[in-house]
């Protein structure tokens, strides 16, 4: 089976990806960027993908949340990962000569007070393993890529200060995405995309008494523009039941009756890796 994964080796959805499919034998194909992962599924190169959409603290990864709005897919798993930040470097160089580091924005914005204090600048790369990979070929002292000690393992490079993160509990939350919906049965979230058809007072409140009313226990709510003009969103849901319960096929019934377009994303479990 294939699964697609943000590449290049080393990063922290392919770790994900091994640890999620450790019981099957899958062949993980790296991509460039994570809209390409959703468009690989989408368009049947292969048969699942992972994809980051929460950091702990960095919050929402948006590249995913748009790309799930644009790709036809289906959640079909959620598996949460620790994710512990390092400083990479070429053998032999130090943390005083450095000028500037290199990462994936979201790894970036975890170590905002690491990089502030060291008055490095920072450069964006499509992942922390591309950063890491960059660092090791064009062998320069003066840089450093923020990067998982896989990585490290991976480039040969040197961990030059361990556990850089902001906040000691760092962890990153992924989904697991398929073309073809599974059969759900008995699974704890659904998660859910309403695009509001007219912007009206307490409109937000609306939607969201329709599931307290229901009883039905909300895990997330993000919402996002809908880049069609400002000040316009649409929302992502997720709710802790599984899409065949009575509950959650209400409160979309209702939903519906209102005006707004509802997706079902997805419905499934989580996993803690
Ligand atoms: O660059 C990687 O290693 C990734 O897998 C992406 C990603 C992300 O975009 O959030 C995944 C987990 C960490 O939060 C940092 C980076």
């Amino acid at each position: 089976m294939k699964v697609a994964y943000l590449g290049p080796r080393g990063t922290f959805s392919e770790e994900a990806a091994m640890r999620y499919f450790s019981n099957t034998d899958i062949e993980p194909i790296p991509y460039g960027n994570i809209v390409d992962v959703l468009e690989a599924v989408d368009e049947q190169q292969v048969e699942k993908g992972i994809v980051p959409i929460e950091n702990a603290i960095e919050g929402t990864i948006t590249m995913t949340t748009d790309g799930l709005v644009n790709y036809d897919v289906w959640i079909e798993g959620e598996a949460i990962l620790p994710v512990k930040l390092h400083l990479l470097m070429v053998k032999g160089a130090s943390l005083e000569t450095i000028k500037e580091i290199w990462s994936i924005p979201p790894a970036l914005a975890q170590c905002r007070k690491f990089t502030k204090e060291i008055q490095a600048e920072t450069k964006h790369y499509s992942s922390t393993a591309n950063a890491a990979e960059s660092v090791r070929i064009e062998g320069r002292e003066d840089v450093g890529a923020v990067a998982s000690e896989w990585a490290a393992k991976t480039f040969d490079l040197d961990i030059a200060k361990r556990d850089i993160h902001d906040h000691e509990c760092n962890s990153t939350r992924f989904l697991i995405v398929s073309k073809l919906q599974n059969e759900v049965r008995n699974v704890s979230k659904s998660m859910l995309l309403i695009t509001p058809t007219e912007d009206r007072p307490g409109l937000l409140a609306i939607i969201l008494n329709v599931f307290s009313s229901l009883g039905v226990n909300l895990t997330w709510i993000e919402s996002r523009p809908t880049k069609k003009k400002l000040g316009t969103y649409r929302f992502f849901i997720e709710a802790a039941l599984g899409v065949e319960e009575e509950n959650l096929k209400k409160a979309i019934a209702i939903l519906e009756t209102y005006g707004h377009h509802v997706r079902v994303l997805g419905s499934y479990d989580a996993k803690r890796l």
